[in-house]
């Protein structure tokens, strides 16, 4: 059967005695046999999957995931409607004692296709036209999927999911000093228990097989090993809300342009183990309308990649030298065949790698390629003495370090930053076509260098510097659209490719000052954005203030640029900015999620429940004086829901 020719079937000793623990009759020779056939019934699957799922959750798999959703899959063609599709996978419990969860935790519906995910968006599509939510309003929210333990902060008590619906009350992981991720609040609801992989890596990874030992020793009733707390204690381990996760949301209609971009960012945007990417829709109605089935939402897919690996050998390593001055080293391999298609060369990190991992002509390297995503050195098996390059291959000046990097000094005129840098203008414009590395390096050769030169060719120039007379036309054409063409002003600033101002930091930057006032921010403007640290800003003011000249020759030949919407002043001046809000109980005038939503557009932040940061507490209908009266003991100040009303107004 495909996909299963490299099961492991030796039990350790550890799956041994987690069989055993269970209480259940997972017979091991059981398991082995029926891993070797492929004419099971349901109740042997079941078998299987029951058992895998106990050796899972105990933190020692015997199956790949891949191999468990095609056994779920198996299940599904048999009897689609039998019980252990309809549940949540159990976690085994860690005491006897579970309650009931705020709200209940599902499971998702896996995808490992792109197949899978068309499939998915097509639903969307269609609930959107069956509720009358025209395409441009659904977004998809792109998140990591975090592959810790799950559980549920309702802001007082922290909860594992257990079967979706009860779980264990797991608090003393924070008593234990677990903080919540990005120095968030409490009571954001569901979330994961993760452990930064670097520093599992660096510190723990001696002590520790895998980081899912770890997380189920932060929540253990028993006392937590020295070094696990002390890694608790460096903010190592947190628990992260998915409200604060970092995220890419799209529109739906350029989701499957994307994928493989997206996917890529999202994938490794967190320093954790991630075994996935979450897709869902964020728009409110459709999400009502889908709803959910017992097992996962309906409006909610992970997209899941079966890892290949293969052992490769490198021919050599090629010195590029980037639009930055950076010398990216790439490996050239023997062509291999991964995930279906054949790889023949591949970026190493930067060439301190290449000097410390002794990556060179000869060396053997295991290269893994999960899915879609570019392939990527997991390992160095075999190493060579590296070669060092001293000069740079576009221009031959002599190479600096700059911490892991190799760095070609000249800024004025090394061809490759230079070409590079015209490329990169005209790629993230976006709006025209033909000054690909082609065209750009045919007119740097005549000594082309900056991008308001190549404004100023006229057709005849083109044509002197050896363009056939329709690419001449052409080419001035495209010109005179690139600049007629409306565009993003954050997508023309990073055109300019300064370094740390890529388009989201643009986007950012914009929706608080003009373009053009962005050259005289200072360090102490830009850090009072959101998402701008110290050292960033001041990367960027000296990147501006490098390109200060040629931004503005550029700017001044007039593009049709639209301007980012200022961040709306109503949420700074509204009453209620900046205040932490609980609303509880039935409202009258509305629903409780529009008014939450609404709050939130105010500039509020909207709680789960009241905490001694809570600043109001709204109470709908039928709301219990206790409830009340506790709010007011932790100084909280408690609103009806009119004169919440009336406050707003
Ligand atoms: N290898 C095995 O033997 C084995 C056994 C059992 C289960 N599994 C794997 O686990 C899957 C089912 O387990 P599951 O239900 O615990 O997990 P899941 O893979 O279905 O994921 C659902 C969970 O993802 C979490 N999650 C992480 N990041 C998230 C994000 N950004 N947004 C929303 N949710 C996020 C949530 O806690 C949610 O409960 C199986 O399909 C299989 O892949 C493997
Ligand atoms: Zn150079």
């Amino acid at each position: 059967m495909e996909g299963f020719d490299m099961l492991n079937i030796d039990f350790t000793k550890e799956q041994l005695e987690i069989l055993n623990e269970t209480g259940e009759e997972f017979r091991p020779e059981k398991l082995v046999s029926l891993f070797s056939r492929s004419d099971l019934n349901t109740e042997e699957l079941v078998f299987i999957l029951k058992a895998s799922n106990a050796l899972y959750r105990a933190g020692s798999p015997i199956l790949s995931d891949k191999q468990y959703d095609i056994y779920i899959s198996l299940l599904r063609d048999q009897n689609h409607l039998h019980p252990y599709l309809n549940t949540v996978e159990p976690e085994p419990l860690i005491e006897s004692k579970t309650v009931e969860l705020p709200e209940r935790m599902l499971s998702t519906e896996k995808a490992y296709s792109l197949q899978d995910i068309e499939k998915w968006v097509k639903r969307i599509q269609k609930a959107a036209q069956e509720t009358n939510v025209p395409e441009e309003e659904i977004d998809i929210r792109v998140t990591p999927k975090l592959d810790g333990y799950a559980a549920y902060d309702d802001g007082d008590t922290l909860y594992t999911r257990g079967d979706g619906y009860r779980g264990q009350d797991v608090t003393r992981a924070f008593k234990r000093g677990l903080k919540v991720a990005n120095s968030g609040e409490r009571g954001l609801g569901p979330g994961e228990i993760v452990i930064k992989k670097s520093y599992f890596t660096e510190v723990l990874s001696s002590y520790f097989e895998n980081s899912r030992n770890i997380q189920a020793a932060i929540i253990a009733e028993k006392k937590v090993d020295n070094r696990i707390q002390k890694a608790i204690k460096d903010g190592a381990c947190v628990f992260y809300p998915f409200a604060l996760l970092k995220n890419n949301t799209v529109k739906i209609s350029v989701l499957m342009d994307e994928f493989e971009s997206i996917v890529e960012g999202i994938w490794s945007s967190v320093d954790f183990d991630v075994d996935g990417v979450i897709l869902e829709t964020t728009n409110e109605t459709i999400k009502k309308y889908m709803g959910a089935t017992r097992r996962n939402h309906r409006w909610q897919i992970a997209f899941k990649v079966n890892e290949e690996s293969a052992n490769v050998e490198v021919v050599r390593v090629i010195p590029q030298t980037s639009r930055t001055g950076r010398i990216a080293p790439v490996a050239e391999l023997v062509p291999t065949k991964l995930s279906g298609v054949t790889i023949s060369r591949v970026t190493v990190h930067h060439y301190n790698m290449v000097k410390t991992n002794g990556v060179g002509a000869g060396a053997i390297i295991r290269l893994v390629r999960s899915g879609l995503v570019i392939p990527k050195i997991e390992e160095v098996l075999t190493k060579v003495a590296p070669d060092i390059p001293d000069s740079c291959p576009s221009c031959g000046s002599h190479l600096l370090w700059e911490s892991d990097n190799l760095i070609c000094p000249n800024k004025i005129d090394c061809p490759a930053q230079t070409e590079n840098t015209l490329v990169h203008f005209f790629k993230t414009l976006g709006n025209n076509d033909g000054f690909g590395s082609k065209t750009i390096e045919k007119l740097t050769s005549f000594g082309v260098k900056y991008i308001h030169e190549i404004y100023s060719l006229e057709v005849d120039d083109f044509l002197k510097i050896g363009f056939g007379e329709k690419t001449a036309i052409n080419l001035f054409n495209q010109l005179q659209a690139s600049r007629s063409i409306e565009i993003e002003d954050w997508r023309f600033l990073s055109a300019f490719g300064v370094s740390r101002l890529g388009s989201g930091n643009c986007e950012k930057l914009l929706e608080h000052h003009s373009l053009v006032s962005l050259f005289e921010l200072t360090v102490s403007d830009m850090i009072q954005i959101d998402g701008f640290a110290e050292i960033s800003a001041e990367a960027i003011k000296e990147g501006l203030e490098n390109i200060r000249e040629e931004f503005f020759k550029v700017y001044d030949l007039g593009f049709a640029l639209r301007p980012t919407a200022i961040e709306n002043t109503e949420k700074l001046s509204s009453p209620i900015s900046g205040a932490i809000i609980v609303f509880t109980g039935t409202m009258i005038e509305g629903s409780r999620s529009d008014m939450e939503k609404n709050a939130k557009a105010l500039g509020a932040k909207v709680g789960k429940s009241v905490t001694s940061k809570t600043t109001y507490l709204v109470t709908g209908d039928k709301v219990g004086e206790t409830k009340i009266n506790a709010a007011k003991d932790k100084g909280v100040k408690v609103l009806s829901e009119q004169q919440y009303l009336d406050f707003i107004r």
